[in-house]
């Protein structure tokens, strides 16, 4: 199968701290990919970098056959790439309005079409459209936040710490989510540092320092002594 996104060496940094160092990744059509990395390894970075919001300073990203390493951000969007960020949503627009913004891309009835198929998938969202989306539950927050990403049919979510700041209830709430907004051939990059994460994922990649430390299947990952070491016994015992 030939690779939907192929990242090849990037290089990429603030100001003059390098960040990442020659990283490579590559996801299939419809699969899932886990970034897992502690606080600071450079995973926001790579995202950021994917998905046109930071300029590499070195190595080459390909999205469907096609060179996007210089395209803006927009143009990658159209291309089929969403992204959700920690934030996820705007917490003083109302849930239709987030939706809405989602959608931007889309003629207007299309738009209203995904927004009425977003309701009809996410029933919770649909019961006061109009309340401002800092008014949801965290885990509805995110709810909201994938709906939103997925509002302009993209065929890549990347999602950063979906997560972040919620209770390990609502942990399970989004990893239910993401189960459900997978399917249809959707891909899905998601960096987190939440080894349960692991369980959505068909192949994972351990960035350290800036570097894939590892990557692979999650079994051969879950078995590679280095991995667990360094990874998953810390991971799981931050939970
Ligand atoms: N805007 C910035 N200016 C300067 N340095 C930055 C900036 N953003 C990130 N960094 C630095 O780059 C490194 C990688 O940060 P990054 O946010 O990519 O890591 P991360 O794996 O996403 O971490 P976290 O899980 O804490 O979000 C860190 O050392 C961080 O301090």
């Amino acid at each position: 199968m030939n690779p939907l996104l192929e990242m090849h060496d990037i290089d990429a940094g603030h100001d003059r701290l390098q960040v990442l160092w020659q990283v490579g990744l590559h996801i299939d059509e419809g699969e899932t990919v886990v970034l897992l990395g502690a606080n600071g390894a450079g995973k926001t970075t790579l995202l950021r970098t994917l998905v046109g919001l930071h300029p590499p300073w070195a190595g080459s990203i390909r999205f469907a056959g096609e060179d996007i390493a210089r395209m803006p951000s927009a143009r990658r969007i159209r291309a089929g790439i969403a992204y959700m960020s920690e934030l996820g949503v705007f917490p003083d627009l109302s849930i239709a309005d987030n939706l809405a913004l989602g959608g931007y891309f889309l003629p207007a009835a299309e738009r209203r079409a995904q927004q009425q198929a977003m309701f009809a998938r996410f029933p919770d969202l649909a019961r006061r459209p109009r309340a401002a989306a800092g008014s949801l539950s965290g885990g509805q927050r995110k709810m909201l936040g994938v709906a939103k990403a997925l509002m302009g049919r993209p065929r890549l979510l990347v999602m950063d710490e979906p997560s972040a700041g919620l209770s390990p209830k609502f942990v399970d709430e989004v990893i239910g989510i993401l189960r459900q907004a997978g399917g249809d051939g959707l891909a899905m990059l998601i960096a987190e540092q939440n080894v349960r994460f692991l369980d959505l994922a068909d192949r994972g990649v351990v960035l350290d320092g800036g570097r894939v430390a590892a990557a692979g299947p999650v079994a051969a990952l879950r078995e590679d002594d280095a991995v667990r070491r360094a990874y998953f016994g810390m991971l799981a015992a931050s939970q």
